[in-house]
């Protein structure tokens, strides 16, 4: 095995921090392939192999700069958004020209056509600078105890959310497209659960889509949407739904069971705590549950969505008050705590668990 202290070792150790110094020209990258629909320029063209002349004509400009998409294109194929092939026009020699091609990553990228599992306004979302501008405030963080997004905006997310339409507008995007990938995976994993269900409460549910797509599966259950007024505010009607807002430290909506997916992460364990206990009250003692579908932390773990989780901890620490990820003794903690001793973890096809509890 090498010695950390070869010359070699150190001169890679020195490439590597410039790689991560620079790991936010990743992101910013992705962003902007996905504000100028790229995937989707491709993907009207079969899926590629296109041409940069011809991705530049569907850019909605009256010259858009070739020179600057093509170095942009240069990195996104380096990292495997999108394929690429070399061709020489009209059979020449002098130079090469770059054909580009969908990769199954750009796939989950899509706003048009074909794009109704998209990771895309996930993408805008996170990368906005209002969520970014918290990820500067950590070492303040660290020194003083104070939470990231307060120190950059002055206030909670959610109050901001509630001040800001655009941002709250942003936000329940950014959620309710991912919910269309997550809850797939949950309905596919947890089919015998839902089926027993009479009425359902999504806490936290955001503008519906989650709830809506549990209730296209399984049209015998009576859901409850229930979140903040702001947010229930700009919320859709969906068929079988009953819009409730509210707020969840207070009182939740009365139901045979409760869902909330990516609620317990945006808080710390008291307030998971308080939570649980609304819950519990909300629902009957006897064959009542709370279904929580979230991240489960495997620092260690080389699962396919492991990685991400140790990232994902982060971002719940540069935008929530507390939040975080947790590993399974955790979750053992605070469910127990709020009230349901006997719990069953299941495990789905996206990177979110079910955490099914029970009051008895
Ligand atoms: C991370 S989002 C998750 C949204 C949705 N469950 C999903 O997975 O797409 C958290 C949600 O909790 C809502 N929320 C925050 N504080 C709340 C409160 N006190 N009562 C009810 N809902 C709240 C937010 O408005 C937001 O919609």
């Amino acid at each position: 095995m090498e010695s950390p202290d070869e010359p070699e070792a150190i001169l890679r150790g020195q490439a590597h921090i410039w790689r991560q110094m620079f790991a936010f020209a990743d992101s910013m990258a992705l962003k902007c392939a996905v504000e100028l629909r790229i995937p989707d320029i491709i993907h009207s063209y079969g899926g590629g192999p296109v041409t940069l002349a011809q991705i530049a004509s569907r850019i909605p400009a009256p010259s858009p700069g070739t020179t600057y998409l093509a170095r942009i294109m240069r990195l996104l194929v380096r990292n495997n958004i999108f394929s690429a092939q070399r061709c020489q026009p009209d059979g020449g020699h002098e130079s090469q020209e770059t054909l580009y091609g969908i990769t199954p990553s750009s796939r989950w990228l899509l706003q048009g056509p074909g794009s109704e599992l998209s990771l895309a306004p996930l993408v805008l979302m996170e990368n906005h600078p209002w969520l970014m501008s918290p990820w500067h405030c950590f070492s303040d963080c660290i020194k003083t105890g104070g939470v990231a997004f307060e120190m950059a905006h002055g206030c909670k997310i959610w109050d901001f959310a509630s001040a800001n339409p655009e941002f709250n507008r942003l936000f329940n995007d950014g959620m309710a497209g991912t919910s269309k990938i997550l809850v797939r995976a949950i309905v596919e994993g947890y089919k015998a659960g839902f089926k027993s269900i009479g009425s359902l409460v999504d806490v936290g549910g955001g503008i519906g889509v989650t709830l809506a797509t549990i209730i296209k599966s399984f049209p015998h259950i009576q859901g409850i949407n229930f979140d903040l007024p702001h947010v229930i505010a700009t919320a859709p009607a969906h068929d079988g739904i009953t819009h409730v807002g509210g707020d969840m430290f207070e009182t939740i909506p009365h139901a045979e069971a409760v869902f909330m997916k990516g609620i317990m992460h945006d808080w710390g364990n008291e307030d998971c705590v308080k939570i649980l206990r609304n819950c519990r009250k909300a629902i009957p003692e006897k064959n009542g549950k709370v279904i929580i579908a979230d991240f489960m932390l495997k620092p260690e773990g080389n699962g396919m969505f492991d990685e991400i989780g140790t990232v994902l901890d982060l971002v719940m620490m540069a935008h929530c008050s507390g939040g975080k990820e947790r590993d399974e003794l955790e979750w053992k903690n605070i469910v127990e705590k709020g009230g349901f001793p006997r719990y069953n973890i299941i495990k789905t096809s996206s990177l979110l668990f079910i955490i099914e509890a029970y009051p008895l």
